[in-house]
């Protein structure tokens, strides 16, 4: 059987898009997922996103397999890519500028702004370390500035959930951390039972952020959608940074937003197509 795919990035956060609307099962498998995310073997991406039939009344619910076949509850810059591939695919059809997509995280609503950038409604950040989850505190407490052991370190550790988990860690110059080594050691510390995304964030400016991230499932990556959120969440809850400031990543800048009327986090970014093949 041919499948149809589009690979699209957001910041060169790179993704598979498969239209899956006319099942509500993925197409493609874990196994095979791992194969075309391979960059030497495969098309290469950082993860496959699934296009599926919206559930209890929303308009699409979005599933997505990481590089290494486990499957993430949310995704930032891939539900910008996914909101522009399915504008892409409603075309002449399209009747609505903002999409609410099922995902494990709840209901995410990214919206195609007239400029071109996707807003995405990212919801309400999870605080207590039994939602995020770790045991690096009490299950009902917040984990703001925790010592956490990594390579014969310590690490001062802020933990947030944004649906999928991160552990956020302030230091002085973001360029001179050592990611290719350290980065699986946090994503698999035992005190993650689900194991972790972790940023490295450089204040600049109170408004200004500079991130480096290892994504759990898919090592380093130019940009993380999720993490840009849980990370200026951080920096809010440690008295580093304001409720609204650029983070920038390798990839390019996101603005970002920890709303005080509603407590809900706003994410601002590009999603660019780059090209369509068949499998
Ligand atoms: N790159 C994404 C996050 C993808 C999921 C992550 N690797 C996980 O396992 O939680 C983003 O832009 O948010």
């Amino acid at each position: 059987m041919a499948i149809e795919f589009t690979k699209y990035h957001g910041l060169g956060n790179d993704f598979i898009l498969i239209d899956n609307r006319s099942s509500s099962e993925p197409v493609i498998t874990p196994a095979q997922a791992i194969k075309l995310c391979d960059r030497h073997f495969g098309i290469g991406a950082d993860g496959v996103i699934f296009a599926l039939p919206g559930e209890n009344g929303t308009d699409y619910t979005m599933r997505i397999f990481n590089s290494d076949g486990s499957e993430p509850e949310m995704c930032g810059n891939g539900i910008r890519c996914l909101g522009v591939f399915l504008a892409d695919l409603e075309g002449e059809s399209r009747t609505q500028d903002l999409y609410r997509i099922q995902t494990l995280a709840g209901v995410i609503t990214p919206q195609l702004m007239a400029d071109g950038q996707v807003k995405v409604d990212m919801g309400l950040p999870k605080l207590l370390a039994g939602e995020i989850p770790t045991t690096l505190s009490a299950a009902d407490s917040k984990v703001i500035n925790q010592p956490l052991e990594v390579a014969g370190k310590t690490w001062e550790v802020t933990c947030v959930s944004m649906g999928n988990p991160h552990c956020i860690t302030f230091v002085e110059d973001v360029a001179a951390i050592p990611l290719e080594s350290i980065g699986t050691k946090f994503e698999h510390h035992p005190v993650f039972p689900q194991r972790t995304n972790t940023e490295f964030i450089e204040i600049v400016r109170r408004d200004y952020l500079k991130m480096r991230v290892w994504e759990r499932g898919a090592g380093i990556t130019l940009a993380c959608g999720t993490g840009a959120c849980a990370s200026l969440v951080a920096g809010v809850l440690t008295e580093k940074c304001d409720r609204i400031a650029t983070v920038e990543l390798p990839g390019g800048p996101l603005q970002i937003e920890w709303s005080e009327i509603d407590q809900r986090v706003y994410m601002t970014g590009p999603a660019e197509r780059v090209f369509t093949g068949k499998l």
